[in-house]
């Protein structure tokens, strides 16, 4: 059998429907996907490789997922610390963006945020933000997978004055990027705040006949879901379900306020829901309940949110936080295991944006989405069990190859798409103009 690339690794986590872990394994790719899993041994028997990448002491996972994030929020972090949300969005974010976002803050944001998250094992990012075909050209030009958010709110910004003007700015970027293979879109409104119901109904309807994800900010706070009944007697979730949009295709993000009946209609509805315990335990937005909803059979997935509130892009933390967050909360050390951070922050992420058939686990035929750490450091030695040491003690100065597609985009640690000089650069221009 010919690939292009075999990769020879002492630990392989599958993160398949069994959770099969391997040892001494290689993984064979042609045309940017998976084409074997097989031992060692027989791979150099049976298969003529244009590319072996040798391993020792590596561990080979599926790419991580940042299921929630805004990229280009990349250029404001530490920016406002230590403030609740409100008072963030208010008072310091939202003006910061009303003075300087645009199209070349964007692209130098989204830059400065996939270099981060390349280095960091993050192979796929769900981003809301304006101007996102400036987000997903350069996206793409760094040889990234992102499912870019086409974003709707009442009020007018730089980037579309009206929510008719936002929707018909998302259809056309649909449209540009219909068949790309590293770009999807989903519809992304911002919040149930922020979002009207006629312009909410109308996206119920076209996510259904595009069959795109709905990707919104939902009971982030207590607070939100009070002012929401004291206005209006409703609680946002009862009003996104009568409009429609609580069903297979929504991507609620934070949840931090959740009775058991949504809980069920989460479940019995098929929705996701996406945890960012970092920025939710820096803004004190409140707790996920997440070993409520995985019991429940609710799909969980792993975002950390905007530079901005967390303020890092860095999956594995988030896994770090999610587990020890999970035991706190639930009151239990053996919720939210190890094995089950690793889902939330790969597989689970996959199917929030439906592309579960194409990344989030090593499988045969999935995309070759792959990520490489080497685990011979100090601080995840000696090794038991490779994903305790990947999700409880692993650094992101330890991934060292990452693969997109099958092709390479971080080689020995550094980018291949990117440079870092002049990606810090622009980043610090934007800096100095700001805190100015
Ligand atoms: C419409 S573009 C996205 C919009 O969302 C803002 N934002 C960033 N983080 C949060 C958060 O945790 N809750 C609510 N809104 C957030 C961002 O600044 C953009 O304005
Ligand atoms: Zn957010």
């Amino acid at each position: 059998m010919h690939a292009e690339l075999l990769i020879h690794a002492e630990w392989i986590l599958t993160v398949d429907p069994d959770n099969r872990q391997l040892t001494d394994h290689a993984v064979a790719v042609a045309d940017g996907r998976i084409q074997a899993i097989l031992p060692y041994e027989e791979a150099r028997r049976t298969i003529q490789a244009e590319q072996t990448v040798e391993l020792p002491g590596h561990v080979l996972i599926p790419g991580l997922i940042n299921a929630h994030t805004h990229a280009s929020m990349s250029l404001l972090r530490g920016l406002a610390d230590d403030l609740p949300l409100m008072t963030w969005l208010h008072e310091h974010i939202w003006p910061t963006e009303g003075r300087w976002v645009d199209a070349s803050f964007v692209a130098d944001g989204t830059r400065l945020a996939v270099l981060e998250m390349l280095r960091g094992g993050v192979t796929c990012y769900n981003d809301m933000y304006f101007h996102p075909e400036v987000t997903a050209q350069v996206t793409a030009e760094a040889g990234m997978r992102a499912v870019i958010g086409m974003i709707v709110v009442d009020f007018p910004t730089g980037y579309a004055a009206s929510p008719d003007e936002y929707i018909a700015k998302g259809l056309a970027l649909h449209e540009r990027y219909r068949d790309h293979p590293l770009i999807r879109v989903a519809w992304a409104p911002h919040a149930p705040y922020s979002v009207s119901d006629a312009p909410l109904q109308r996206i119920a309807t076209l996510a259904f006949e595009l069959g795109v994800p709905v990707h919104i900010h939902l009971h982030e706070t207590r607070d939100e879901v009070e002012n929401a009944v004291n206005a209006h007697g409703e609680r946002p979730f009862a009003r996104l379900d009568r409009l429609g949009l609580i069903g297979p295709s929504l991507v609620s993000v934070h949840m931090t306020q959740l009775e058991d009946a949504e809980i069920a209609r989460l479940a019995e509805t098929g929705a996701s829901v996406v945890h960012c315990p970092e920025s939710n335990l820096k803004l004190a937005s409140g707790f996920c309940p997440v070993a409520k909803l995985l019991d429940a059979g609710v799909n969980v997935a792993l975002g950390t949110d905007g530079a901005a509130s967390n303020n890092d892009l860095n999956l594995l933390g988030e896994m770090r936080t999610a587990a020890l967050l999970g035991k706190g909360v639930s009151g239990s050390a053996s919720a939210v295991p190890a094995t089950e951070a690793l889902r939330m922050a790969t597989i689970n992420g996959a199917r929030a944006l439906g592309l579960d058939n194409e990344i989030g686990s090593i499988e045969l035929g999935k995309s070759a989405d792959l990520v490489a750490l080497d685990l011979r450091d100090p601080h995840t030695q000696p090794l038991y069990h490779p994903v305790s040491q990947l999700v409880y003690a692993a650094g992101r100065h330890q991934v060292r190859q990452v693969w997109v597609r099958g092709r390479q985009v971080i080689r020995d640690g550094a980018p291949t798409t990117l440079h870092v000089a002049e990606v810090l650069s622009e980043a610090q221009i934007w800096a100095a103009r700001i805190a100015e």
